[in-house]
């Protein structure tokens, strides 16, 4: 399997190649060259299998021949085997048509363990076939940060640095960071929002001789091995509900646009998805892009759901350079523009593609704390401020026909954002045991102004340091 930036200017690669790579040389994000596809008898065969299993062979066709099938198996069997519930991602039936995707089972209570836990023994595997080591860069509005910092603390071969905004975490969030203080690991508090981080990420890997100096590589899903690894969850729960007899919807919520295009890729690979909803906060902007065409940054703003205070999501150009019929040319084109003037005319066709499959919704922190006591209410089921955006986007964008089941991405585990969960329902979720002593443990951070230089002086000297011990 070979990999092409959405802007065309970059080397292809392997899987391997992209793995290590993060972002393209060229600042675009790699996609496959073509997608894998299964037939229908093709997807039938994996109903029924363990989570473990299926995430192999689903994922095992983007690995082409840079990793042999039995040694991902063997990976995805030993990540999945750490997971809190033996279904690894259970679905919960919420109401006549709607279920909740449990992704929060893993050590670090959010989605992104499903594929950071495999995202660790890839880089092993890779960096040990290669006899290298890399520094991992990645910035985080709560969830990747302390996903990535869990799966890769005390491996020989990382220097892991996170970029959060300070002060726009949860207390959990921050904690769930800062108090591993493993050697290779550093966290960064930036002042500034979640862009921020992630544009001084971006900005790292395209200074050319840092990037080569440090030998950067990513854990946010510019990485294209994370959206690889957050398909299976997709089919997990289509098969579970009779895909692909039957189509489902899945509605995401929503921020870096990673996950949602998972869903998008399970269904380019021929998973019946009938509909795609979108999920935002007050950070409305691909809401507004769905219902109008209207791709403009306002800023971000502080919300009750944290990881998705972002404005600029970094896989919408993932679809962009779909939407576009991957013309490189034109996918650049549009992302200079909308970096230079903070808004994004995309063509009507591309638009009106767009908006066939996916819809998008809002829903403010009155609102959100409202569907947090009504599911509590009417399903005793305890939602996070994330899921609960899906929730109600669920409902409100469900398909016509009553036959198709809605999957909504439980994103995070309530015990994560205990504030906004009392403040709804009166009731103050508790950490699981593993994380009961967070609030008494040390934390070490620092604290960074955005600024390039500085920035990378913080990475140049954790590394150097690490070198040193
Ligand atoms: C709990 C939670 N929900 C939703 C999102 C949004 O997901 P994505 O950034 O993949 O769109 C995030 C952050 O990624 C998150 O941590
Ligand atoms: N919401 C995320 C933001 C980064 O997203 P990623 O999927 O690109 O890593 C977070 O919690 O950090």
């Amino acid at each position: 399997m070979r990999y092409i930036s959405t802007r065309g200017r970059a080397a292809p690669r392997d899987f391997e190649g992209v793995l290590l790579a993060g972002l393209a040389e060229d600042g675009g994000l790699f996609l496959p060259e073509t997608w894998p596809a299964l037939s229908t008898a093709e997807w039938r065969a994996l109903r029924g299998l363990p989570y473990a299993e299926l995430s192999a062979r689903l994922i095992h066709p983007f690995c082409g021949d840079a990793l042999p099938f039995e040694a991902l198996r063997a990976m995805t069997g030993a990540a999945y085997a750490r997971f809190g519930h033996p279904a690894v991602a259970p679905l919960i039936q919420l109401d006549h048509r709607t279920f909740a995707l449990e992704l929060f089972h893993g050590p670090t209570l959010a989605f992104k363990d499903l594929a950071m836990q495999l995202l660790g023994p890839l880089f092993d595997h890779a960096l040990a076939r290669r006899g290298e080591r890399v520094t991992i860069v990645g910035a985080t509005s709560g969830d990747t940060g302390s996903a990535a910092i869990e799966a890769c603390r005390d491996r020989e071969a990382l220097d892991v640095v996170i970029l959060h905004p300070l002060g726009r975490t949860s207390e959990v969030q921050r904690r769930q960071m800062t108090t591993v203080l493993s050697p290779n690991i550093r966290n960064f508090a930036v002042e500034g929002d979640f862009d921020t981080c992630q544009d001084l990420v971006k900005g790292m890997f395209n200074d050319a001789p840092f990037r080569t100096e440090q030998r950067l590589a990513a854990v946010n899903s510019i990485n294209w091995a994370r959206i690889a690894a957050q398909i299976p969850y997709y089919a997990y729960a289509a098969l579970a509900l009779g895909a692909p007899d039957r189509p489902v919807a899945f509605s995401v919520p929503t921020g870096n646009f990673g996950n949602v295009f998972a869903a998008w890729a399970a269904r380019r690979m021929g998973l019946p998805v009938a509909r795609l909803i979108v999920g935002a906060n007050r950070n409305d902007i691909l809401a507004r892009f769905l219902a109008a065409n209207d791709m403009s940054v306002r800023g971000v703003e502080a919300s009750l759901s944290p990881s998705m205070d972002i404005q600029v999501s970094s896989n919408f150009e993932r679809l962009l350079f779909e939407l576009l019929d991957r013309d490189p040319a034109a996918t650049e084109a549009q992302m200079l523009r909308f970096r230079e003037e903070g808004r994004m005319p995309v063509p009507n066709a591309a638009w009106r593609r767009a908006t066939t499959l996916f819809r998008g919704f809002t829903l403010d922190d009155d609102a959100t704390l409202a569907e947090i006591r009504r599911l509590k209410d009417t399903a005793g089921y305890l939602a996070d401020p994330h899921t609960a955006i899906g929730t109600a986007a669920a409902r409100a964008l469900a398909p016509e026909d009553p036959g198709v089941p809605v999957v909504v991405a439980a994103t995070a585990h309530p015990a994560k954002f205990p504030d906004a969960v009392e403040k709804a329902t009166g009731a103050r979720p508790p950490l699981p045991p593993a994380l009961a002593d967070l609030y008494g443990r040390e934390e070490r951070y620092a604290v960074l102004a955005p600024d390039l230089a500085e920035v990378e002086a913080g990475v140049r000297a954790h590394t150097r340091r690490n070198v040193a011990a």
